[in-house]
């Protein structure tokens, strides 16, 4: 079947939607039996429950003739096999195709992009096995302990999301930290704690052109031979991950390079070199193996047309309900794992540089909204920061929890007839049916109105598969509200105009205006 691309205002389905505003309510399946049975199998031992959603079976059937009217599974079943979807950059979007093939080869320019994206991840598992078995070591004879991602972005908060999720899952066989921000103070407080002769920084950039990565590297390189280290040599204490066009491609200033393509995402990278690098360096590729193959399940359970069977279909066309039939214009990512602290950070990144656009895919002025405020802290400490607003606030915004039966750490206390484990579910189970259900109070003050949507991605514990599950479960929800949005997902011109202004300043040239003059004068640039 041929795919037709449509926005969203032209679609006959959306039109019948529209007239559900204001007639559902948070409730309809909030009962025992409606619980059970709003569960949906996400992959990698993950499930989406949606019971406490603004939702009736009606709606579901709504939503499902919307997503089979934007031919959302067709369009999904056409990225993967390499159609070129990021019409803004005349290319093809293959991250799933790190982690499984699932509609047949992907060949460009004679070469198997697969097998192409498996030949550089199993370079890494090669050079890891040599760092980790002190075969490769630094350059004055000491074995590596510690890894530096130098990198932002797409080349920063996937990767170290996933870091920090697995820290305390598999003790890592090398420290990782991460250096991002072109804030001087940012590598400063890295580099201080290290020990530079057993330190490998891994370089991340897939343009190789990034103004704040390159100006890390060479904070780094400068710093350590400002430290005078007899026998050191910089070059043999970084490797890069860049794509094959960028100009770091084929360094000799680095010990090896390892390479993703233009048709990966920056936001999306995580399963490519960008995040297997630091993975398998830190926890050894077996664990960066068992994320490939949690994402693979997600993937293959988002191709199934049913949106009742397709966890992924329905977390994206519910916010697409929310978003613009009941017009929320945020939602919240509320992890109860405290492993999972950069993961709503990372989320900003890869939905909000996604969906964050004004115009459709033929750039055209769009007249409905699209990409909402991305926003969240872990649970229990939300609850003690900004839940007051979506308790009471004006505003209604969907919150999207995530939850663990069990701790990632064997260790936990019974206090007061409950384990801290207990607790944390508790809460979070308080949280769901207190924004679902509310408290009625005669004082105003202290009345709930409930009637608050929210979602629950439910797992057994956060290992590096279920992890891998999650991370392609908001990709793939991301990459369908594109579709049905009709918007390109995978350019961000958005971010271009702040990188000229920032060059123009800088270069302190005539051609500066004065408003920029006038804000540079302040800062005393
Ligand atoms: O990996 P690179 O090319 O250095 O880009 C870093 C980040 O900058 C952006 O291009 C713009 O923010 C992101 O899309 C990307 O992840």
């Amino acid at each position: 079947m041929s795919i037709q691309f449509h926005n969203l205002d032209t679609v006959k389905s959306y039109k019948t939607l529209l007239k559900r505003a204001g007639d559902i309510k948070v409730g309809s399946f909030l009962t025992a039996e409606g619980i059970q049975n709003s569960n949906i199998d996400a992959g990698g031992g993950l499930s989406y429950n949606y019971a406490a959603k603004a939702v009736d079976e009606q709606l579901i059937s709504q939503l499902q003739d919307l997503a089979d009217e934007q031919q959302v599974i067709e369009k999904y079943k056409a990225l993967l096999s390499g159609t070129i979807i990021n019409t803004g950059e005349n290319r093809m979007v293959l991250h799933q195709l790190t982690r499984g093939e699932l509609n047949g080869k992907v060949v460009y320019d004679g070469k198997d992009q697969r097998q192409f994206y498996i030949s550089q991840l199993k370079r890494i598992q090669s050079f890891a096995h040599k760092v980790q078995k002190a075969e490769i070591k630094g350059s004055t004879g000491k074995p590596f302990d510690t890894v530096v991602q130098i990198g932002i972005g797409g080349s920063d908060l996937g990767p170290r999301a996933l870091y920090l999720a697995l820290e305390n899952m598999s003790t890592p066989l090398l420290k990782a930290h991460f250096i991002s921000n072109v804030d001087p103070d940012d590598a400063n407080a890295v580099l201080k704690n290290l020990n530079l002769e057993t330190t490998l920084f891994i370089l991340v950039s897939k343009s190789g052109t990034t103004q704040e990565t390159l100006a890390n590297r060479n904070f780094v390189i400068e710093k350590s031979r400002q430290a005078n280290i007899s026998g050191f040599n910089p070059a043999a204490h970084m490797i890069a991950v860049t794509s094959e066009t960028s100009p770091l491609a084929g360094s000799s200033d680095v010990l090896d390079s390892f390479y993703m393509d233009d048709f990966i995402g920056g936001r999306y990278s995580s399963t490519s070199a960008v995040g297997g690098a630091v993975l398998s360096l830190a926890f050894g590729y077996d664990v960066f193996e068992q994320i490939l193959e949690g994402a693979s399940e997600a993937d293959a359970l988002a191709l199934n047309s049913n949106i009742k069977k397709n966890a992924s279909l329905m977390d994206a066309m519910l916010g697409i309900f929310e978003r613009n039939v009941l017009g929320y214009p945020s939602t919240a990512v509320l992890p109860y794992s405290q492993a999972l602290s950069r993961f709503p950070a990372h989320l900003q990144q890869m939905d909000m540089e996604s969906n964050g656009k004004s115009v459709s895919r033929d750039n055209i002025r769009l007249n409905y909204s699209t990409g909402p405020v991305i926003f969240g802290e872990p649970g229990t400490n939300g609850q003690h920061s900004f839940y007051q607003l979506l308790h009471q606030g004006t505003d209604i915004i969907p919150l999207q929890f995530i939850g663990f039966k069990k701790s990632q750490i064997n260790s936990d206390l019974d206090y007061e007839g409950s384990t801290s484990q207990q607790k944390l579910k508790a809460n979070l189970v308080a949280q769901v049916v207190a924004f679902a259900r509310g408290s009625f109070s005669s004082n105003t003050n202290k009345n709930f109105e409930g009637g608050r949507p929210s979602s629950l991605i439910l797992g057994e514990q956060l290992t590096a598969k279920s992890l891998g599950a999650l991370l392609a479960h908001f990709e793939n929800k991301v990459m369908f509200q594109g579709f049905v949005w009709n918007l390109n997902s995978f350019d961000q011109e958005g971010v271009q105009l702040g990188k000229v202004l920032a060059k123009q300043v800088l270069s302190g040239g005539d051609d500066m205006d004065v408003i920029l003059k006038g804000f540079a004068d302040l800062l005393e640039i």
